[in-house]
């Protein structure tokens, strides 16, 4: 499988050639079960491994990041490959490191592309042998043990704004340091609500952490974790592909806002930031209603502008790049820098693609402010969105179906954080696989 053809729902006013109705009409009625948060679930297996395995974790996700690290937590190999997961690579490497593991962490092309070095600089510090295979700051890398730190090794200074995942990775191992561990963070703060996520999720399983925001301070004391069981929520960023989904639903016959469709396992209050879909797609023209399974989305009026800081919540970028694309709702985004150090360079690839619906992406303030708008003229469809390696990216493009044809390559990609994403789509619009033969071939 090569590439996926997706075909817009039927409207109402249109009828197969032998008059019947058609298979799928407005309006659009869908219940999707979703992944489960990778997020959480390998914070979770993290924590469950430094309690010995004793925690009942339930609702694991399927998704291949999470598989990795399950797979790599059990294996006794002297190497151990992340493939393109970012969290099992930073959590892993801090997890091995304070277990005494000697372990060699590598991963895909991409994964040796990006940095490093300012968690193995942390770990360093705290009593970490740690080699470089290749390039200083980044994997490939050998982690030969680990001696126990000095009296003033449990006060570290990290930079905030390059990964929330190396703050993750190492408040998650702190309990177990003889000393505990204070860090101050410098600088802006990326992701921040994935670092509240990892420390609610410490506290839980009973780790004493302090934070202070203020003074950007985060103290954890030395107590080991206390296993208990733990369910996984479902996926806030898989959600968000359902929100464009439903804001691209086009309006019935006399302007009838016609969609609703039921995301399950999802909570009001969530430990995942990028529940903050909620608020934007808000401006987008989707309603949210928290019901006893999850969430049901409606649809409203759209704003006709956007602006939004993506400072919190980076994996929500691209869906709302290309929602507010395909609605000419101008969007103005900040915030989005780390994008360039993810599975692809994120902000290059919207650029590259988002030409092919007819917007583009422009760069407004240096490294700081962009902008989505329509372009004048719509280009011809179908359009072909390359994938870059990025789940993303074939997720984030997905909706444009609601409106028009749209073939996208790779779709295996998806298989990172939402493995069922295509059977998922199914149910709204109608899913072709295209084999490579008969790409070439047409
Ligand atoms: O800690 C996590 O689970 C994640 C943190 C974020 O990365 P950064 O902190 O590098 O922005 C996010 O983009 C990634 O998908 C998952
Ligand atoms: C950036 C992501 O993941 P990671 O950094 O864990 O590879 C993502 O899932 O969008």
């Amino acid at each position: 499988m090569n590439a996926v053809r997706l075909i817009p729902p039927a409207t109402p006013t249109q009828s197969e050639p032998d008059g019947s109705s058609p298979v799928q009409a407005y309006p659009i009625r869908a219940t999707i079960p979703l992944a489960s948060s990778k997020s959480e679930s390998n914070r979770a297996l993290i924590i469950d491994a430094l309690t010995g395995f004793r925690c009942e974790l339930q609702n694991l996700s399927t998704a291949r990041d999470t598989q990795t690290m399950i797979r790599l937590l059990k294996s006794d190999d002297q190497t151990a490959d992340v493939l393109d997961a970012g969290t099992t690579m930073r959590f892993l490497t801090a997890y091995f490191a304070v277990t005494g593991q000697k372990k060699t962490m590598t991963g895909t092309p991409r994964m040796c592309e990006r940095p490093i070095g300012i968690l193995v600089d942390a770990l360093r510090t705290l009593g970490a042998d740690i080699t470089y295979l290749k390039n200083d700051g980044y994997p490939p890398l050998q982690i030969n043990g680990f001696s126990s730190p000095t009296e003033s090794a449990n006060r570290l200074s990290i930079r905030g704004d390059v990964s929330s995942q190396y703050i993750s990775a190492l408040v998650m191992i702190a309990p177990l340091l003889p000393n505990g561990l204070t860090l101050e963070l410098t600088g802006a703060i990326g992701s921040r609500p994935y670092i509240e996520m990892t420390l609610e999720q410490m506290r839980y399983f009973g780790a004493d952490v302090q934070d202070d925001w203020e003074a950007k301070t985060i103290t954890v004391a030395p107590k080991p974790y206390t296993p208990r069981p733990y369910a996984i929520e479902s996926d806030w960023s898989g959600a968000s592909y359902w929100y464009s989904v439903a804001a691209l639903v086009r309006d019935g016959d006399a302007g009838t806002l016609n969609a609703e469709i039921n995301l399950l396992g999802l909570k009001a209050k969530s430990l995942q930031g990028d529940s903050a879909i909620v608020d934007i797609m808000r401006s987008l023209g989707v309603e949210s209603t928290f019901t006893d399974s999850g969430v049901r989305l409606t649809k409203r009026q759209a704003e006709a502008s956007l602006a939004w800081d993506f400072t919190d919540c980076p994996d929500l970028a691209q869906t709302v790049a290309v929602c507010a694309a395909m609605k000419g709702v101008v969007l103005t985004l900040t915030g989005i820098e780390s994008l360039k150090i993810k599975e692809t360079d994120r902000i290059a690839a919207l650029q590259a693609e988002l030409q092919k619906i007819g917007a583009e992406l422009v760069e407004i303030e240096p490294n700081h402010r962009y902008e989505v708008h329509q372009l004048a003229t719509a280009p011809k469809a179908p359009a072909t969105i390359e994938t870059y390696d990025d789940h993303r990216m074939a997720m984030a493009f997905a909706p444009v179906a609601m409106q028009q044809e749209i073939i996208i390559d790779e779709p295996g990609v998806v298989a990172k954080s939402y493995p069922s994403f295509w059977d998922d789509m199914a149910r709204v619009v109608t899913v072709e696989f295209i084999l490579e033969e008969t790409k070439t071939a047409s």
